[in-house]
């Protein structure tokens, strides 16, 4: 294989590809969850094989310190070595989602950083995106860097940046469904449109939907079921890890045209090396 091609010399820019969320610079664009897993061995397995830095905890539903008869979290994910990216998780209305941000702050000495999620029903999860506009500038104000999960509505998202939030998340299918992503067109919009990071939550099935919320420009992936709820949640975790820097690679070197006819791939004329 001939090397004299400019490219083959170039370094990988992945190495310097870092991004950053409010006022906090990252590596990792895989961000996991830490619910359904069989227990805090598992966990920690898993999230360890994930190479994510970022870990949501849902502190409505997980023992970070509230409880103190409970396993707590905290023992098998450091906060020392992760980011903990605390949740609203089983909120439906703004007001439930603000305490619960504010408990979290609490509970983790201060700590400003929060994924906001206030939803619309128990049976789909999907956003309440008046709650969640409500919330999310009420928590602003208080000095919280919101990241936030949303629909896939373009204009909603925008009016979210607006606001101040410092990550956009629209869903690409249902909390826990596996679907993938339903919706790539207005992904695709959201992203185009927004200047702070904006990553795909809830829906990932398998590891070729992180490829593809990557490939479309999204800056990292936030995934929970398609780990947990995986055979071998420890083996996911890792093709979740490839799959997002595949897609990433994939979008930093710029995807060939589609073309309707075909193109062959050896020459018209001659032959090779002559
Ligand atoms: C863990 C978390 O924050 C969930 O609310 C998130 O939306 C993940 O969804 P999946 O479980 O579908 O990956």
């Amino acid at each position: 294989m001939s090397e004299n091609t400019s490219t083959a010399t170039q370094p990988t820019p992945l190495l310097q590809d870092t991004f950053t969320v409010g006022s906090r610079t990252f590596s990792s664009r895989l961000l996991v969850g830490t619910g359904k897993y069989k227990d805090m061995t598992e966990t920690g397995a898993a999230i360890g094989a994930s190479a994510a830095e970022i870990v949501t905890v849902a502190i409505r539903r997980t023992n970070i310190g509230q409880n103190s008869n409970e396993p707590n979290l905290l023992d098998v994910i450091s906060p020392d070595k992760y980011t903990i990216l605390p949740n609203t998780a089983g909120c439906f209305d703004a007001e439930t989602a603000i305490r619960t941000c504010k408990l979290a702050r609490e509970l983790l000495g201060g700590h400003n950083l929060v994924k906001l999620e206030v939803l619309g029903d128990e049976k789909t999860l999907y956003p309440n995106v008046m709650e969640t506009l409500k919330a999310a500038k009420v928590l602003i104000d208080d000095g919280f860097e919101v990241m936030v999960y949303t629909s896939d509505d373009p204009i909603v998202a925008q009016e979210l940046e607006s606001m101040g939030c410092v990550a956009i998340m629209p869903l690409g299918s249902l909390i826990g469904s596996g679907l993938g992503l339903i919706n790539r067109h207005t992904l695709s919009l959201i992203i185009e449109n927004t200047k702070v990071p904006v990553l795909v939550d809830a829906g990932v099935g398998t590891a070729s939907d992180a490829a593809i919320a990557m490939e479309l420009g999204c800056d990292g992936v936030l995934m929970n079921s398609a780990i947990a709820n995986a055979k071998n949640p420890v083996m996911m975790a890792q093709a979740m890890k490839h799959a997002v820097w595949a897609g990433r690679q994939a979008f930093l070197a710029g995807r060939m045209p589609m073309r309707k006819m075909a193109t062959a791939s050896s020459p018209q004329t001659g032959y090779f090396f002559q």
